[in-house]
This record gives structure tokens, C-alpha cells and sequence, in this order.
């Protein structure tokens, strides 16, 4: 039974075999070990006069035919040493500095940024972040109500209060979870905090039609499978789970890493582990990638001690959502616990968030200084004059195709031919914009 997901697709697959996957290495010890209990007690009692071998002299030999006989450990999680993950710290200096680099660009020009400005960045940014979390999974919320959602959230001016009702329940249900991951950033992460997100994602207790386990880990049976369907062949199978019984302990080991973690290792490293690490357990029956995702942003709040959103790292795993899968893959379909890799590809992901919210930051700070610009050399602009240039400036530095001619600034201001031909002209003799071509071609556009 396949979930949804396209090319790669979560799938609770139906069990041939009734066997829980396990390393052979834990197999061989769970089937030595009920070997020995039951030579151990009551048979070993009836058989002793015969028994020519003692338990532990027969124990190895048993625990080697049986790890002869088990299929070779496949996966991460199956890795003799798991949970603790590990990396090169010398190979992934050069990405995790220039992730550094980047954050600490982003946070000195976003600390000279103007309350309302600053705002504005964190809203965008918010609203980047739950769109792109969503869609990483082929989800699409409406951007209109991410904003106005995200708006009220903020307690900006004009914020949307629309009864509860009226919402859209998977953009609450996604924001929610993203909230709550930053927000708590200054105490200890427990199970029911991450029951809580996963209850607040899945609200109707129910991924599309399938009813699921909401508010707990996975309890199916079925082994936890990522494949690739394919149209008459069996399916790609790319990664296995632990088994759900096993999921508990599983969490209570990243949890306890998780909350003792902080400081010891650098923040967007464990960022990095934090989010794989998670991913590999999978230990809901769905949701595991938003939640997954907002841990790793709550993992780098806690790092930057903010719970100020100011850059979109989903926003970059969707831009990379092919890699983002590959290198998850290459990292969790190995039974091998160096993750350098994944490390040194997550930091270049959050390097690229924070350079993208730089770049933003840059363009809002340059319309601010083009207007009081504006406003200083040239107070006596029409307000039709004002407007073209505003639209002129926000269509980016090559301007619209073509430049600016008369009939478009007729369309933009509503204006007549004649007042936006006086304007263009005033607009050139000013030297705010150069005339280009001649006649019908005639174009103004920004001077070098
Ligand atoms: N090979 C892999 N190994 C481990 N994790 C993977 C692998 N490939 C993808 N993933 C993770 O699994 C996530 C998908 O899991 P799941 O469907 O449970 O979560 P979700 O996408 O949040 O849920 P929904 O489908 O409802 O949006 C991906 O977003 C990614 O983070």
C-alpha cells in the first residue's frame, strides 16, 4: 500500500516475512539468546542426562549460524555503533565556515535593519519556510493565506482575524508546527512536545484518506519503507525504517541527544544530525519530513539563541529537492555512521538560506534608500511619476523588457498620452531615467 509520494514515495509495504528487520548482528544475539533460554530451562532440565554440550559452549556456534544466515545489514540504523553519527570535522570545516560566514552577514545587516523592515523580513521569511516545507512533499498551501496566517502570528498591523473556522486547516496545522519548534527553543525538547506538532499537523487524525496514528509514534506492523514505484516492475526499494517497536527507543536516544547536545558540537553540524538522524527512525507514520525539518530549525534557533526566523533552509532543500533526497539517500541506505557528507551538503544549504535572506534584506534596504532618495532630490515627483518608477524599480535592475515605453506608463498610472509623455520626459530631463530609440520605439529606462 503505497502512500502518495512521487518518485520517491514513504510506503508501509505489506510484510511477507513476519520478520522485524534488525542487524544480524542484534538478531543473531536475540535468536542466541532465545536458544539459550530454552536449553536453558525447561527442556535443558528434561534433557540433561543426554546433553552433551553446555549452553555456552554451543551459544557461539549457534550465534554464527544464525549471523551466516541473516541478509547483511543494509541500512543506517543497522550499523554496529548506532546512534552515535560521526564526521570529519577537518572535511566539513570549509562548508560549515562559510555557513558561519553567511549567518553572521545576515544577522549584522539584519541588526541595522528598521523594526517595521525587520518585520517584514521575518514575515517573508515565515511564509517561504511553511510554503516550502510543505511542497518539499508535493503540498501546496495557498500563499495568500501563509501570509495572512503568518501575519496574525507576527501581530503585524492589518493581520488577518478571520474566525478560526474560516482558515486554511493545512497552512494552521503546517505553521503551527513551525511555531511551536522555534518557540521553544529555550527549554528541553520531550516526546510530547513532538507528539503535539504531529497531533496539530494531522488535526482530522487522517493523511488523505488513510487514518492514521496521530500524536504517537507508529505502531504498524508493516516495515517502514521508502520506494519508488514502478509500472509493472516491483518497486524501488530505497530505505527501510526500524521497525516500529523499535521506534520508542530510538527516540528516547535522539531525544536524549538532542537536549545534551547543544554546545558540544558546532549548531549547524547538529542542525545536520539532528534532521538525518530523525529521518532515518522515521518514527511516525507520516509527517516525518515537516516535522524532521522543524526540528533542524529549532536545532538552529537554539544555536543562534533566537527564535527570530530570518532565513528559509526548506526554501533551499525545496530549490534541491533531487540532491536533498540523494543525499539522504547516500547517507541512510549504508549501514555506515560517518555522515560527513550529509554535514557538509546541509551546511551549504543553510549558507545559501542565509545568503538568499541577505540578498533580500539588501533589496529592501536599497528601496528604502532609493525612496528617502527620491523623497530628499526630488519632493515635487507626481505621484503617477512616482508610481512607474516604484513598479520600475521593483521589476529589478535589468527593469521591464523592453524599458519603460509611453503606452506602458499609461497602463501603470492611468494617465493620458500627453501627461505620460510630459512625465517620461521630465523623468529624463532629471536624469532619473535615460531615453532610449526613437519614434514608436522610444523606451526610458534606469541610466547606468
Ligand atoms: N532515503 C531517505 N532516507 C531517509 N529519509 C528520507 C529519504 N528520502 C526522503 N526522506 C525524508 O522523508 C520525508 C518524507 O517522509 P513523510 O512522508 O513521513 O513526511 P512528510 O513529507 O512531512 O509528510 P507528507 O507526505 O504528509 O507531506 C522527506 O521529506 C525526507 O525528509
Amino acid at each position: 500500500m503505497i502512500w502518495r509520494h512521487w518518485p520517491l514515495a514513504i510506503a508501509a509495504m505489506t510484510e511477507k516475512h513476519k520478520s522485524r528487520p534488525s542487524s544480524a548482528h542484534a538478531l543473531a544475539q536475540s535468536h542466541g539468546r532465545g536458544l539459550a533460554c530454552r536449553l536453558g530451562s525447561r527442556d535443558l532440565e528434561a534433557q540433561k542426562p543426554v546433553n552433551r554440550f553446555s549452553c555456552e559452549a554451543i551459544l557461539p556456534k549457534i550465534r554464527f549460524m544464525v549471523a551466516a544466515l541473516s541478509p547483511p545489514p543494509r541500512w543506517i540504523w543497522q550499523a554496529l555503533g548506532w546512534p552515535v553519527l560521526h564526521f570529519d570535522a577537518q572535511a566539513v570545516q570549509a562548508s560549515i565556515s562559510a555557513a558561519r560566514l553567511a549567518q553572521g552577514r545576515l544577522l549584522g545587516l539584519a541588526a541595522s535593519l528598521q523594526m517595521a523592515d525587520l518585520a517584514a523580513l521575518q514575515f517573508d521569511e515565515w511564509t517561504q519556510e511553511a510554503v516550502a516545507t510543505a511542497q518539499i512533499e508535493g503540498e501546496v498551501l495557498q500563499v495568500h493565506s501563509v501570509r495572512a496566517s503568518v501575519a496574525r502570528r507576527l501581530g503585524l498591523p492589518g493581520a488577518n482575524t478571520a474566525p478560526h473556522a474560516a482558515r486554511d486547516a493545512r497552512t494552521e496545522a503546517t505553521l503551527d508546527v513551525l511555531q511551536a519548534a522555534t518557540q521553544q527553543w529555550q527549554r528541553p525538547l520531550t516526546q510530547e512536545d513532538l507528539f503535539a506538532w504531529h497531533a496539530a499537523l494531522f488535526p482530522t487524525g487522517r493523511s488523505g484518506l488513510q487514518a492514521i496514528v496521530t500524536g504517537g509514534w507508529r505502531t504498524h506492523a508493516e516495515p517502514m519503507q521508502i520506494v519508488t514505484p514502478r509500472l509493472g516492475k516491483p518497486d524501488v526499494l530505497h530505505y527501510q525504517a526500524p521497525a516500529s517497536g523499535d521506534v520508542p527507543a530510538h527516540m528516547a536516544a535522539w531525544l536524549a541527544w538532542f537536549n545534551t547536545s547543544l554546545g558540544t558540537i558546532d549548531g549547524v553540524a547538529r542542525a545536520a544530525l539532528a534532521h538525518l538522524w530523525f529521518e532515518a527512525i522515521h518514527p511516525f507514520e507520516d509527517g516525518n519530513g515537516r516535522i524532521g525539518r522543524a526540528l533542524a530549525e529549532l536545532a538552529l534557533a537554539q544555536d543562534l539563541q533566537s527564535p527570530q526566523r530570518m532565513m528559509s533552509v526548506s526554501a533551499q532543500l525545496l530549490a534541491a529537492r533531487a540532491e536533498y533526497y540523494a543525499q539522504l539517500q547516500a547517507a541512510t541506505g549504508h549501514p555506515v555512521l560517518d555522515v560527513t557528507s550529509w554535514v557538509q551538503w546541509f551546511a551549504t544549504r543553510v549558507q545559501h538560506a542565509a545568503d538568499a535572506s541577505t540578498g533580500h534584506i539588501q533589496t529592501v534596504l536599497g528601496k528604502t534608500r532609493f525612496w528617502s532618495e527620491l523623497q530628499t532630490d526630488h519632493p515635487d515627483l507626481s505621484a503617477a511619476q512616482r508610481k512607474a518608477l516604484g513598479r520600475l524599480y521593483d521589476a529589478g535592475p535589468g527593469g521591464f523588457v523592453g524599458g519603460l515605453s509611453t503606452d506602458k506608463y499609461v497602463n501603470l498610472t492611468g494617465v493620458s498620452r500627453a501627461t505620460a509623455y510630459r512625465d517620461l520626459t521630465d523623468l529624463a530631463e532629471r536624469r532619473l531615467l535615460v531615453r532610449t530609440g526613437q519614434g514608436r520605439a522610444t523606451r526610458y529606462v534606469w541610466p547606468d
